[in-house]
């Protein structure tokens, strides 16, 4: 009987009716979250693969909207942020020998040095760097042999992302007294197992992230994640237009990033979330297209290689998956960067706020 009538009563209704009432149901599901405890809080999901750069910008909302890090948290990060140094480094010493980039004598003495601490390093969880392998290692990253492998070769081989960053600081990160800053902690890296959440207040509002790990194995974790998501922030890494995926080398590191995408926005389980899709590493972009034209890994574009130009074509593809265009916005990020972070961050929750009151009908 009940959806007899309710079947009846739909066919009666006029379009502005059936309008009024979605209007009605977008307002029941906003005020809905303001009864339960732990739901009144806006959540964002952030997902992407592996290394796109979900932990930094999880890490920069602690230090844009919490406390940062205390002291005891930062040093939590020494190890990590040492481990790094010696991976870059490292890396950054093969592709020398792989490119037959020559050491002068006493750069020569300084590489054997390092790489006999490295031999006889016995607990690499636990690893700090003495002061004078810092030194030893700062003598190395500034010879003309590495300098000239980084400059010229950089996107020829796997090299961390933050190399530069730590081995222009290795000094100061391997004195005795050093505690891990803040952009420290924000530029070094370790993939995330498992689920990570935090939660703080923003222009006056609650907010919850959650953070987990872009590996194929951690993926499958997600689903435990999708529940009253308010918004997806999706982050691919779009200097990955020319790698392969380490997890299926057959696969276009960029093109994977999309099907991941495509899969998640058409999902029936974020038809009510927003979706904000960050293109992060636009700083590598930069920095990568004169060396590695866009039209050499996707023949299919035939446009020029200018930094816009690429970046329309690729946005437009991700683009193309969305069903519901007003509840989808995008934009270019450099994660590592606090300034730009907050700025886009506000941006993001500026459109989506707005979005939500016009579609239950509380703003034009
Ligand atoms: N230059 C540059 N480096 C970035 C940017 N975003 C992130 N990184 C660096 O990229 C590395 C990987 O970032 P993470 O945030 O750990 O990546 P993730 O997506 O959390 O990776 P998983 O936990 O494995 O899923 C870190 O060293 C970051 O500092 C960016 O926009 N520009
Ligand atoms: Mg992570």
């Amino acid at each position: 009987m009940g959806a007899g009538a309710a079947g009846l009563r739909g066919s009666r209704l006029s379009a502005e009716e059936r309008a009024n009432s979605s209007k009605s149901r977008a307002i029941d599901r906003i005020l809905s979250k303001d009864h339960s405890n732990d739901m009144n809080r806006f959540k964002i999901l952030l997902l992407g693969t592996s290394e796109c750069g979900k932990s930094t910008i999880f890490k920069q909302m602690r230090v844009l909207h919490m406390d940062g890090f205390s002291k005891e948290d930062s040093y939590e990060y020494l190890s990590i942020i040492h481990a790094n140094c010696m991976e870059a480094l490292t890396q950054l010493l093969e592709a020398c020998d792989a490119f037959h980039i020559y050491h002068d004598l006493s750069v020569k003495e300084d590489v054997d040095r390092f790489r006999d601490f490295k031999r006889k390093l016995k607990d690499p969880e636990g690893l700090v760097i003495p002061v004078v392998i810092g030194r030893c290692m700062d003598r190395i990253w500034q010879s003309t042999s590495v300098q000239n492998c980084f400059e010229t070769r950089r996107f020829s081989f796997a090299l961390l992302d933050s190399a530069k960053y730590f081995l222009d600081n290795i000094v100061r990160l391997t004195e005795d007294v050093y505690v891990p800053t803040a952009q420290d902690i924000v530029h070094c890296r370790i993939s995330t197992s498992g689920i990570n959440e935090i939660a703080f207040n923003y222009k006056k509002m609650d907010f919850r992230m959650v953070d987990v790990g872009g590996q194929r194995t951690e993926r499958r974790k997600w689903i435990h994640c999708f529940d009253n998501v308010d918004m997806v922030l999706f982050v691919v890494s779009i200097s990955d237009y020319d790698q392969l995926d380490p997890e299926d080398c057959r696969m276009n590191r960029l093109r994977q990033s999309y099907e991941i995408f495509k899969t998640i926005v058409q999902s029936d389980l974020f038809r009510h979330a927003s979706i904000v899709l960050f293109l992060n590493k636009y700083d590598i972009f930069l920095d990568k297209l004169p060396n590695s034209p866009l039209r050499r890994s996707f023949s299919s574009y035939d446009g020029d290689n200018s930094p816009n130009d690429c970046r329309d074509y690729i946005k437009k593809q991700f683009r193309r998956c969305i069903n519901n265009r007003h509840k989808f916005f995008s934009f270019e990020t450099n994660a590592t960067d606090t300034t730009n972070l907050d700025l886009v961050f506000g941006s993001a929750v500026a459109h989506i706020v707005s979005e939500n009151l016009r579609s239950a009908g509380l703003q034009e």
